[in-house]
């Protein structure tokens, strides 16, 4: 069988956007499964790695969430205050030190232990993210700050503290909505006897 690289390379990239992060298309020749080689044209938005996190209170029973306005979700014409777990970009940070920051800024709660589960591509036919999702057990003790973002860069977060089983009846009313807040809260569902 041929070898994954040798049946794929990049003939060129042009960059068509440089703002916020870059969008660049590519010229590949790729050879397919029968060995005929073709010319594909793919566009690549280049976003740098995340983190997000499951907060879980076991003797509350809840997960805190956070509401923030989405433009892109706001343009598909979707409720746009949407509510996420805690996440954000790593900005060159080790991916456990990134979430223990954002779970700061985001809910003012300060972690103790945080157990990274898995990496996942949200988008991999198009964006270059990739997102490391943790959990951390939190009491109210924890939470030594008001959380909301920060000012500087205009965040404007509210934090929410939601009963397990009444975030996980949410998903299925279409009020939850984002993939890693519910592949998160499908996580807790299935472990929480484990994480408690
Ligand atoms: N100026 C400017 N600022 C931006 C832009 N896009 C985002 N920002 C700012 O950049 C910061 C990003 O905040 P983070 O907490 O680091 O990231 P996040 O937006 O929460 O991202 C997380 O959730 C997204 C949606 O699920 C994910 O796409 C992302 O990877 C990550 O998981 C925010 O202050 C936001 O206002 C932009 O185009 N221009
Ligand atoms: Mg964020």
């Amino acid at each position: 069988m041929m070898q994954p690289k040798s049946r794929m390379k990049i003939v060129s990239e042009q960059t068509l956007s440089n703002g916020w992060t870059r969008l660049s298309s590519y010229l590949l020749d790729y050879i397919d499964r029968k060995g005929a080689t073709q010319q594909l044209k793919r566009e690549v938005y280049h976003r740098t790695p995340a983190a997000c996190i499951l907060l879980y209170d076991p003797k509350r029973d809840l997960v805190v969430l956070v509401r923030q306005f989405r433009l892109a979700v706001h343009l598909n014409g979707d409720p746009a205050w949407m509510i996420e777990v805690p996440a954000g970009l790593l900005d060159d940070d080790h991916p456990e030190a990134a979430i223990r920051r954002e779970a700061m800024e985001e809910t003012g709660y300060r972690l103790r232990e945080a157990r990274f589960l898995f990496k996942c591509y949200m988008s991999p036919g198009a964006i270059t993210e990739v997102v490391h999702f943790f959990a951390a057990l939190i009491d109210t003790e924890d939470r030594v700050a008001e959380g909301g973002g920060l000012e500087e860069e205009h965040e404007d977060i509210e934090v929410l503290e939601i009963p397990l089983d009444d975030a996980a009846r949410m998903i299925e009313a279409g009020e939850i909505f984002d993939a890693k807040t519910i592949m998160l809260l499908q996580w807790a569902a299935l472990n929480r006897n484990r994480i408690g």
